[in-house]
């Protein structure tokens, strides 16, 4: 699935965050969204991901318009399509890692499960409360929720921040992984070890020349 951003602007309250970005996010490859701190990469990740609606331009899957569609479109989007690795990584503490994979309870040795914590290096771990995981652990469980369900599109927010080189190389390796079967993967990123993995970059416009929009 192409997902892009066609000329897009977000405001919040009277400040604008990001404006004028077009990028074209294509099936089978990684593109990263990078720029300096502040200057957006996250906004515009959540903006793609439908997390955020834009106050300019739009975002189109396979040409069809769906930030400015209905809120069952959205819905369909991201239950049939996207999956989220975000910074707090949408992990329930409470629940046993088996849970946060399928998001539903499952027969503990549910083979599907069991797949897609083995792929990121969590097999055995099914029963355990995710709040005991590590924060790198964390992240890589909510990569096995995107594999559980077979995402087609993938918006991941500085997956390489705080890991050292051993699991920056393992994620990144995960994450090539994923696009090598086809699916779409958006990353923002500013490690230059995880831009040179993909094959697309694009660099956030610099920030507006006017704090605030009118
Ligand atoms: N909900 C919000 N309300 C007000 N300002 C916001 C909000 N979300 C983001 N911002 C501001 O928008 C700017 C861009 O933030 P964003 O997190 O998208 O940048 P980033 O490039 O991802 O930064 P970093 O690399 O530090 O994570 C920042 O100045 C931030 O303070």
């Amino acid at each position: 699935m192409i997902i892009e951003a066609h000329d897009v602007g977000v405001a919040i309250g009277r400040r604008r965050i990001i404006h004028g970005e077009s990028v074209r996010c294509a099936p089978g490859q990684m593109t990263a969204l990078t720029g300096p701190s502040g200057s957006g990469k996250t906004t515009l990740l959540h903006t793609l991901g439908l997390l955020l609606p834009p106050t300019t331009g739009r975002v189109t899957a396979d040409g069809t318009a769906i930030s400015s569609g209905s809120p069952r479109a959205r819905r369909a989007f991201w239950r049939d399509h996207a999956a989220f690795v975000l910074q707090d990584y949408g992990i329930i503490d409470d629940e046993p890692v088996a849970f946060n994979v399928a998001l539903r309870r499952t027969r503990r040795a549910d083979p599907k499960v069991r797949a897609a914590l083995e792929h990121v290096g969590l097999g055995g771990r099914e029963g355990e409360p995710a709040g005991h995981l590590s924060g790198g652990e964390k992240q890589r469980l909510a990569l096995a929720r995107a594999v559980y369900r077979d995402a087609r599109v993938l918006f991941v927010d500085e997956p390489t921040a705080s890991l050292d080189a051993a699991n920056r190389e393992r994620v990144i390796g995960l994450f090539t992984d994923f696009a090598r079967r086809g699916a779409t993967v958006a990353i923002a990123t500013h490690d230059e070890h995880m831009i040179a993995a993909c094959a697309h970059r694009h660099e956030m416009n610099e920030p507006a020349t006017t704090a605030s929009i009118h």
